[in-house]
């Protein structure tokens, strides 16, 4: 049977500002099983990325617990890696160096080191330009440079706070499908964040629904279809339809502020 990789039980989370207390998180509880790739789905606003902190050690809860293969999560560790939306390269290193940078510090010998960093890049294939520098690369293969970094550290868990939003569609549906290449070769679990609906039924094996202030979950959503999947297939389309009539169940639809 396969284990849960990421416990997170009861979470509860307020911002105090000045007198005002925000309550951002009410009872969360969701399980995330080695190899599966789940996706935080929600309206701006209803604590996805504060879910996602907490995972990763950035943000601690104010009730329950945040556990990660079995060890409750104090900070951050190299076993479960943060992408974001902003990719963060240094732009003086080049390509091979900004990978390396991810093995700073690692106890690891020079020739195992060598092969982690360029295994990584010939993954997301970027082999022959390994010494450009970020600059020289479209946005795309800035991502796949941020990718190629958190794989190369080996992490059980990688965490993607809506890691292609900054990228064109045509580059986003790329990357989304290097992505699950990728994961199908390594196994790594995934947990995501987006309020990209066609994203979430795209990669995720799990979409779990977010409804705001509070924010909670408000359905576990399993995907049965097959990868790679056919985006403007009628089972696709099945899911758009389901996930956006929970989000009228959930009281977050709500309608545009104007029309055209
Ligand atoms: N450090 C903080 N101090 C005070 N309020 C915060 C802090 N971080 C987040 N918030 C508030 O908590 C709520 C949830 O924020 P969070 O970033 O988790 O939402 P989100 O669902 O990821 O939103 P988005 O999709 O827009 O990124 C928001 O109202 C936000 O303004």
């Amino acid at each position: 049977m396969l284990t849960d990789v990421i416990e997170v039980t009861d979470v509860e989370k307020k911002y105090v500002n000045g007198k005002e207390s925000l309550h951002v998180l009410d009872q969360v509880s969701y399980q995330v099983k080695k190899g599966e790739i789940v996706t935080l789905l929600g309206k701006s606003g209803c604590g996805k990325s504060t879910i996602l902190n907490m995972v990763a050690g950035f943000e601690k809860a104010d009730g329950g617990s945040v556990m990660l293969d079995g060890h409750e999560v104090k900070r951050p560790s190299r076993k479960c890696i943060m992408l974001f939306q902003q990719i963060n390269l240094l732009p003086w290193r080049t390509v091979i160096k900004n990978v390396e940078l991810g093995l700073d510090g690692e106890k690891i010998p020079r020739v195992e080191k060598k092969k982690r960093i360029m295994d990584a890049l010939k993954l997301v294939g970027l082999e022959n330009v390994l010494h450009q520098f970020p600059h020289e690369l479209s946005g795309g293969m800035q991502q796949r440079v941020a990718i190629a970094r958190a794989l190369a550290m080996q992490p059980d868990v990688i965490l993607m706070d809506e890691p292609f939003a900054a990228l064109d569609t045509f580059n986003r549906y790329l990357l989304q499908d290097e992505l699950l290449r990728i994961q199908e070769k390594l196994k790594t679990t995934i947990l995501l964040v987006t309020h990209d609906i066609d994203e979430a039924v795209y990669l995720s094996d799990r979409i779990l629904i977010m409804s705001s202030h509070p924010g909670r979950i408000f359905k576990d959503m399993p995907i049965k279809l097959a990868k790679p999947r056919d985006r403007a297939g009628e089972d696709f389309h099945h899911y758009r339809k389901r996930i956006l009539e929970e989000f009228e169940l959930s009281g977050s639809h709500q309608e545009p502020e104007y029309i055209i």
